[in-house]
């Protein structure tokens, strides 16, 4: 679908894990995997290993995550799908240290989060990782401009400027900087909360359905955008979606059923994701 498979790599930090680790079992080391984009240098931007998330307790329990092992490769773009409930929205804010395992450790970059405190974690978070939720968290009396750049003023960080202003180009919000949310469309709303994850230039970027509340031409370039910041950028995007579509423009589908990652495909385009999808279809609940 999309012509993106040559990535470079200009900005990749010294110091991070440098092989990736033996997986023993797990959908992670099928034929597949094998098949996968491995990262010519090894690097993972984000690890899991035997993620357990339970709620509640006795015979309420839901497992929501059962036993995951997962790399997120550093320089990719990785697409989460599977099922209503199958655990993906979890799976990803586990990996992000928006919510804590049951059982399991995450690492993201060279540094194990799970067990780290509120403060750590929160200044990792500002630091390593932007997030694109459906919902787009804009502060309404903030202009376009000062809610892209509010976590960085927030964090007392000043935006490379060229960087930032590709970023406002790229996503066409050069005409709407000094607009309020309420005066913005859904789409340049979205593009806005886009470029606020984007402009820190953050190592990882997590996008829980991205493009949910976005017409079909916003979607588009969103998912474009997000393209360029892997294969122009080196950064390393992970994108929960529902949508065939929107999982083609990624390097790697994970494939989440009853919490576990049951499947992957490298290179996917719209259609076998599909066809992928349809296998989950007697389980689906929506
Ligand atoms: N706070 C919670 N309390 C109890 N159960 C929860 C909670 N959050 C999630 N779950 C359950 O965990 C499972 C996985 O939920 P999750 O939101 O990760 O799935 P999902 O694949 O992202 O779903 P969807 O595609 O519908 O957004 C579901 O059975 C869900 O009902």
């Amino acid at each position: 679908m999309s012509a993106h498979r040559v990535v470079h790599r200009s900005r990749l930090p010294a110091g991070e894990p440098t092989s990736r680790p033996a997986r023993p079992g797990g959908a992670v080391s099928t034929a597949a995997e094998k098949a996968r984009q491995a990262p010519e240098n090894g690097r993972v931007a984000a690890r899991g290993r035997g993620l357990t998330k339970t709620y509640g307790g006795g015979e309420a329990t839901v497992v929501a995550l059962d036993d995951v092992d997962v790399d997120i490769a550093e320089g990719r773009f990785t697409a989460v799908m599977g099922p209503s409930g199958s655990g993906k929205s979890t799976l990803m804010h586990c990996l992000a240290g928006l919510d804590t395992v049951t059982r399991g450790q995450v690492w993201v970059g060279g540094t194990e989060i799970t067990g780290l405190g509120d403060r750590a974690l929160t200044k990792l978070r500002r630091d390593e990782i932007g997030f694109v939720f459906q919902s787009f968290n804009l502060l309404p009396t903030l202009t376009a401009r000062e809610n892209i750049t509010l976590p960085m003023d927030i964090a007392g960080r000043r935006p490379d400027p060229q960087w930032l202003e590709t970023v406002i180009d790229t996503l066409r919000l050069r005409d709407r900087l000094g607009h309020r949310p309420s005066q913005l469309s859904g789409g340049q709303q979205q593009r806005v909360a886009c470029a606020r994850a984007l402009a820190s230039r953050p190592r990882l970027v997590f996008a829980d359905e991205p493009t949910g509340n976005l017409d079909s031409r916003s979607g588009l370039e969103l998912l474009r955008f997000l393209r360029r910041a892997v294969d122009e950028l080196g950064q390393t995007v992970v994108m929960v979606t529902h949508d065939p579509r929107a999982a083609a423009h990624s390097d790697l589908v994970l494939f989440l059923a009853d919490g576990r990652i049951v499947d992957e495909m490298p290179d996917p385009s719209a259609e076998a994701v599909l066809e992928r999808m349809k296998r989950f279809e007697p389980t689906r609940q929506s």
